[in-house]
């Protein structure tokens, strides 16, 4: 009999809502056959199973086992697609490698299998990525925890905050590595092993498969490693360092925000190598959540600054405007760091009075998002109206390059790219909305959306 349970990595206890699953392995193999004939022939007895995501034993354990110790779970993606292994959410690194069944497809297989109904693929979502939360706070508060999850975790490679990237077919892959490899990688350019506690940790898969990154070409001062060669890393590593702002429009959504993290982590650890009381260098912990002075004890946490950006309209049109450091043609919402004691609500007010000189009259929160360029900002987006009847516009020459009201039908063709043209210093450039990633992008669609229902007719 195969034993699935939800127990935490305790021992199992019956939940209130899941009871414990109790199938035989022959109901398991006839489920995975159904969906992979490729599963291997039977070697051994299946020993307990551990759903995914479930605290600190399912954490250290392999996620399921065969008799034969073969691994189907955390770690696999990135022996199983060699040096260069992928994240899983690009659905590049679902290599399955003969006689081992793909571990997204076991995990959701087991769940299947043992509880069939509505209610438990519900309770099952919210289980997993909360076990999965807990799994991360528990290694950013034990260094120790941390520590054994680098052996099986992988690893990002920056090098001066220039992500490592490899080019298939005009899309940037983020190749990861194991520790092993990296180990080799280090001992190849003269370094030793301790240098990965520069390494900061950034997510993990819903395996608990800790994901790290690490860059090679920064000093730090708790370590005396020296920057190792860029151009002889890219090319023992088949790969190149990329600024990330230039790769951002190359790489798909999940891999941004991972690299987003990741850069914005090391940048800032870069920046706070010192305590600013005492001046005695700071020490990281093992993940890389704070730094802490050792004469002091100070704790210094990682940190971002509160931005606001407001697309602002009057009804039928939207406010655009742009500085001069923009590309020819691109125009944006508006946006502002928050002052030190406002809310955001007082922080979208003065910056459209700012910036344009309007009142605003109407205030609806959109939504957030993480942006690390230059440093980590937490942009927090909102749709905003006018007082009707107070729409003329004063541009703060200090702050903007110029700010125009633009009509539904200008908007939607610049989120399609095509057809409209802007006067600018005397020559038309074709005008245009920030890219897809950016929050301001999201706020202009969603003006767009809204607008184009509402003058839907009745
Ligand atoms: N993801 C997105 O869709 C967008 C993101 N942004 C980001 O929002 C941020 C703010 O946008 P802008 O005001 O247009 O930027 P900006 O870079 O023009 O900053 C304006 C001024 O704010 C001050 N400043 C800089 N850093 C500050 C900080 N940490 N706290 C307080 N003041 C600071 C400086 O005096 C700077 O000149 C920028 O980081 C920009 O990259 C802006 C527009 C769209």
């Amino acid at each position: 009999m195969l034993t699935i349970c939800d127990c935490g990595g305790q021992k199992p206890t019956p939940h209130p809502r899941v009871p414990l699953g109790l199938v035989s392995e022959h109901q398991v193999r006839k489920e995975l056959g159904k969906i992979n004939r490729a599963i291997p022939p039977r070697e051994g007895t299946f020993k307990k199973v551990l759903v995914p995501g479930a605290g600190t034993e399912a954490a250290a354990a392999p996620t399921v086992r065969g008799g034969t110790g073969a691994e189907v779970g955390r770690g696999a993606p990135s022996r199983a697609a060699g040096p260069a292994g992928q994240h899983e959410g690009t659905g590049r690194g679902a290599a399955s490698p003969a006689g081992k069944v793909p571990r997204d497809l076991t995990m959701s297989l087991y769940c299947r299998i043992a509880f069939r109904g509505k209610s438990f693929c519900c309770y099952r979502l919210l289980s997993t990525y909360v076990t999965k939360t807990r799994y991360l706070f528990e290694l950013k508060e034990d260094d120790d925890a941390c520590k054994k999850a680098q052996q099986t975790g992988t690893f990002y490679l920056f090098h001066s905050l220039a992500p490592l990237l490899q080019t298939s077919e005009h899309r940037y892959l983020v190749p990861r590595f194991s520790l092993s490899e990296l180990e080799r990688l280090l001992s190849k350019f003269g370094q030793n092993a301790q240098r990965i506690e520069d390494s900061v940790l950034i997510g993990c898969s819903e395996q608990h498969e800790a994901w790290f990154a690490l860059d090679l070409g920064l000093n730090s001062s708790s370590s005396t490693h020296a920057s190792l060669p860029k151009s002889e890393m890219e090319t023992e590593l088949k790969g190149s360092f990329i600024e990330l702002r230039k790769a951002l429009f190359q790489l798909n959504p999940v891999d941004s925000s991972l690299l987003f993290t990741a850069q914005s982590l090391l940048h800032w650890h870069d920046g706070h190598q010192f305590c600013s009381r005492s001046g005695q260098p700071t020490k990281k912990n093992m993940a890389g959540s704070k730094r802490v002075c050792p004469s002091n004890k100070i704790i210094y946490y990682p940190q971002m600054a509160p931005v606001v950006i407001t697309l602002v309209s009057d009804g039928t049109r939207c406010l655009l405007a742009r500085q001069s450091s923009f590309p020819k043609g691109l125009y944006s919402a508006l946006a502002g760091f928050c002052d030190m004691g406002e809310s955001v609500e007082e922080a979208v007010r003065r910056e459209v009075a700012e910036e344009v000189g309007l009142e605003l009259e109407r205030l609806q929160y959109s939504a957030s998002q993480h942006w690390p360029f230059p440093n980590s900002s937490l942009m927090i987006a909102c749709h905003a109206t006018v007082k009707p009847g107070q729409t003329e516009i004063q541009v703060n020459l200090r702050e903007l390059e110029a700010a125009a009201w633009f009509s539904y039908a200008e908007v939607a063709a610049a989120l399609k790219r095509k057809g409209t043209y802007i006067q600018q210093q005397n020559q038309s450039f074709p005008f245009s909305v920030p890219p897809k990633l950016a929050i301001a992008h999201q706020l202009i669609k969603e003006w767009v959306e809204k607008h184009a229902c509402s003058s839907l007719p009745d």
